[in-house]
C-alpha cells in the first residue's frame, strides 16, 4: 500500500484543505465460491493500496492504459463500490460511516460524468426531462417555475439553448449530449465532479470545447476534479496533480508540472512518449514506446509489477553484473523480487515507486 502522499501547499501559510482523502484503498474482485462452483473465483486486485488527497477547487488526474484499475477507483471515490480496505473521506466524512440516506447526500455533492453520453443518458427522456428528474431525485427545486428557471439555467451554463430541451439523445450531436451529461452532474450543486474519460468518446475538434467548458464551469461554480483518463497530455492540460496507475497501484504521483514535465518512472516516461512522441528524451533515461499490453491483474508480476515492460530495468540489466541480474541476465533481481515503496522526490512535490527513479544509481550500489 502507497503511504498518504500530501503535496505541500504551495503557499506554506495557506492551511490545507482537503475536500478527497483516499487512504489505502483496495477493491478486489472474485475470490469466493459461488452456488455453480466448487472453485473460488481468482482474485482479481483492481486497486491495491491507492492513497492520495485533493485539494478543494483543484483538478486531480488518475491515468493509465485500459485495465489500471482507474474506473474501480473512481467508482470507489462516489461511493458506487465498496472497498475490500482502506477509506474514503469526503469533506470530513468517512463514506464507509454512511448509511443509504448519506449516502444519497453525498450523490448530490459528488457527480460522476461518464465517458459516453449515449449509454448514459436515457435514450426515451428529453433533455428537459433528464435534468428535471435529476432535481427530483434530491428533492431540490420542487415548485414548477423554480425547476424550470434552475434547468433553463444551467442549460445556458453548458452553452446549450432552451430549443435543445424537448430534444432526445438521438437528436444531438456527441458534444451536445456530453453538455447535457455535464448540466445534469452540475444542476443540483455539487462540489466535486468525477469525470471518467469525459472527452475520449468525441470527435477531436469537440473535445477542446468541452475541456473548455469543464474548465469555465469549475472557475464558476468553484468545483473540484477527478477526471480519469489514459491520455497525459489532457492530463497536462486540465489537471493540477496526478496519480499514474499501473495494475492497481499509483507508480508515480504529484504536482502535475513535475510529474508531466520530469517523469521518473519509467512508466510515465513511457506515457509521455505516446503523448508527445517530439518531446526530447529526458534526463533520467530515454523514454521508450511501451511494449507489449498490461498484463492481467488476475496474474500481477512480482516485484515491480512493471518489470515485465520496463525499458530502464532492461538498460540496467545490460549494465549489470553477474548475480545482480536474473539468471537469464535479462532484468535486475531486485526489479522482479521486491516490491518498490512511493519515493519522494526531492523538494516533495512528487513521489515515484521504482527501485532505480531517483538517480539511476548504478546497479552495483544498490
Ligand atoms: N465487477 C468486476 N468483477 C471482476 N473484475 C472486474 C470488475 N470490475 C473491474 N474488474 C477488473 O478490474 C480491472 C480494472 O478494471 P477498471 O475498469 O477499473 O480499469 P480501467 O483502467 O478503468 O480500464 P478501462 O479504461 O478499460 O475502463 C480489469 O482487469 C477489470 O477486468
Amino acid at each position: 500500500m502507497n503511504a498518504l502522499f500530501r503535496l505541500p501547499p504551495r503557499h506554506p501559510d495557506t492551511e490545507s484543505d482537503d475536500i478527497v482523502v483516499v487512504d489505502g484503498i483496495s477493491r478486489h474482485f472474485g475470490g469466493r465460491k459461488t452456488l455453480l462452483s466448487r472453485v473460488a473465483a481468482p482474485v482479481v486486485r483492481a486497486v491495491d493500496g491507492v492513497s492520495f488527497s485533493v485539494r478543494r477547487g483543484t483538478c486531480f488526474a488518475i491515468v493509465g492504459e485500459s485495465g489500471s484499475g482507474k474506473s474501480s477507483l473512481a467508482r470507489l471515490v462516489v461511493g458506487l463500490l465498496k472497498p475490500t480496505a482502506g477509506e474514503v473521506t469526503i469533506d470530513g466524512t468517512r463514506l464507509s460511516t454512511l448509511d443509504k440516506t448519506g449516502l444519497r447526500a453525498l450523490r448530490r455533492k459528488v457527480q460522476l460524468v461518464l465517458q459516453d453520453p449515449r449509454a448514459s443518458l436515457d435514450p426515451r427522456m428529453t433533455v428537459f426531462d433528464t435534468l428535471a428528474e435529476a432535481l427530483t431525485v434530491h428533492g431540490l427545486h420542487r415548485e414548477r417555475a423554480a425547476r424550470a428557471a434552475r434547468i433553463d439555467a444551467v442549460i445556458a451554463m453548458v452553452g446549450l439553448n432552451p430549443a435543445h430541451l424537448v430534444r432526445y439523445p438521438h437528436e444531438l450531436s456527441g458534444g451536445q449530449r456530453q453538455r447535457v451529461a455535464i448540466a445534469r452532474a452540475i444542476i443540483c450543486e455539487p462540489d466535486i465532479l468525477v469525470l471518467d474519460e469525459p472527452v475520449s468518446a468525441l470527435d477531436v475538434s469537440v473535445q477542446a470545447q468541452i475541456i473548455n467548458l469543464l474548465a469555465e464551469l469549475q472557475a464558476r461554480l468553484a468545483l473540484t476534479y477527478i477526471v480519469i483518463t489514459h491520455d497525459l497530455a489532457l492530463v497536462a492540460h486540465m489537471a493540477d496533480a496526478v496519480g499514474v496507475m499501473y495494475l492497481g497501484r499509483f507508480v508515480e504521483q504529484g504536482d502535475v508540472e513535475e510529474v508531466c514535465g520530469a517523469p521518473r518512472h519509467p512508466y510515465t516516461r513511457s506515457l509521455m512518449a505516446i503523448a508527445a512522441p517530439a518531446v526530447p528524451p529526458q534526463r533520467a533515461g530515454r523514454p521508450a514506446l511501451l511494449e507489449g499490453s498490461i498484463p492481467s491483474p488476475l496474474a500481477i508480476p512480482s516485484g515491480c509489477s512493471f518489470h515485465t515492460r520496463c525499458p530502464l530495468a532492461r538498460e540496467l540489466a545490460a549494465e549489470g553484473l553477474p548475480g545482480v541480474n536474473t539468471p537469464d541476465g535479462r532484468l535486475p533481481r531486485r526489479c522482479v523480487e521486491e516490491t518498490p515503496v512511493l519515493h519522494p522526490a526531492p523538494g516533495g512535490r512528487s513521489a515515484a515507486s521504482c527501485h532505480f527513479a531517483v538517480e539511476r544509481p548504478h546497479i552495483q550500489e544498490s
